[in-house]
């Protein structure tokens, strides 16, 4: 048996739409696989009733596929689906690590990246890499159709989840399809902006380079207290803030020494609005490990 702990990520970072993502120390989720004749999936955890364990409709199972590996999956889950977490991501992040060396294939991490991917598509329509290139490489990572690149920095971060469920699926029916060019010069801008701050392990760098006027603003509408919770953890230290992923989780980055202030004004500010949510103070870490 191999087991995998495979961490929960935090997507696009604003400017960085289907391309940056960053590993978490936690949540996690751990992915044990077995061979077997025929692929069976067992999931526990949170949120696992609302998890299909039909490897037709479950992220592991496209990579069982991608890598003609049948096994028998125990899936422990610790990322909430439908969290804006790379829940789903996680999975597949997970299972390509354990797949990769239960049969002995063979393939680099890097190489592990577009076969997780496709475990993306079967949830979310599309085999977008930005969750599971740093669940599965860790650090900030850059994902383009042409490969993809990682970095290790030392940034610190708050992910807010609230107890509201929003499918990537169903966010990305929002996403615009076209974008004014000043508006897609902006985003470039603080793309650039970001992944220095992220080299440089900048706070003030990455959080101004989070900024983005072309899909977050759509998928702001989707949660409830969006605006004045954002502008809560500015007031409390954030260097910036957004959603993470499609959503509903909120992310904030900020110096260590502002975590606890910003989380408490996060969930404060949730709370105003009625929504009850949890925060995670985390940093950008190490991506899915061997146990
Ligand atoms: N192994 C898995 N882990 C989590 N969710 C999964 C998994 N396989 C399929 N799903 C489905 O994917 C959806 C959650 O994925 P998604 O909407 O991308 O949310 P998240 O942002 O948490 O990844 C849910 O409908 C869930 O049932
Ligand atoms: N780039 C994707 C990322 C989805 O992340 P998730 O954690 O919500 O699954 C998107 O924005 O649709």
């Amino acid at each position: 048996m191999i087991t995998v702990r495979a961490p929960a990520t935090s997507a696009n970072l604003g400017s960085g739409f289907d391309v940056f993502g960053v590993a978490f120390d936690r949540p996690a989720d751990i992915i044990r696989v077995e061979r077997a004749e025929q692929t069976t999936i067992d999931i526990t955890g949170v949120g696992s009733q609302y998890i299909p364990t039909d490897p037709d409709a479950n992220t592991v199972g496209a990579v069982v596929e991608a890598l003609d590996a049948p096994a028998h999956i125990e899936i422990d889950k610790g990322v909430r689906p439908a969290s804006g977490l790379g829940s789903s991501a996680a999975s597949a992040a997970g299972a390509a690590v354990a797949l990769n060396e239960l049969y002995d294939r063979g393939l680099s991490r890097s190489e592990l990246v577009p076969i997780a991917a496709e475990g993306e598509a079967v949830v979310s329509g599309t085999a977008h890499a930005d969750n599971v290139a740093p669940s599965i490489l860790g650090g900030f990572t850059i994902a383009t159709a042409s490969g993809v690149e990682s970095v290790s920095t030392d940034i610190s971060l708050v992910a807010c989840l609230p107890e509201i469920a929003v499918s990537t699926r169903d966010a990305r029916r929002v996403v615009p399809e076209t974008a004014q060019m000043a508006a897609v010069v902006e985003t470039v801008g603080n793309a650039a902006t970001l992944a220095v701050g992220m080299c440089r392990g900048d706070p003030g760098l990455v959080g101004r380079g989070m900024d983005d006027p072309l899909v977050t603003p759509a998928r702001a509408e989707l949660i409830t207290g969006y605006g004045a919770v954002r502008e809560a953890a500015i007031n409390a230290g954030a260097t910036g803030v957004t959603v993470s992923g499609a959503g509903p989780s909120v992310l904030a980055v900020c110096r260590a020494r502002d975590q606890r202030a910003v989380g408490n004004a996060m969930l404060t500010t949730f709370d105003n609005h009625e929504v009850d949510a949890r925060v995670y103070q985390t940093q950008v870490s190490d991506g899915a490990t061997i146990l």
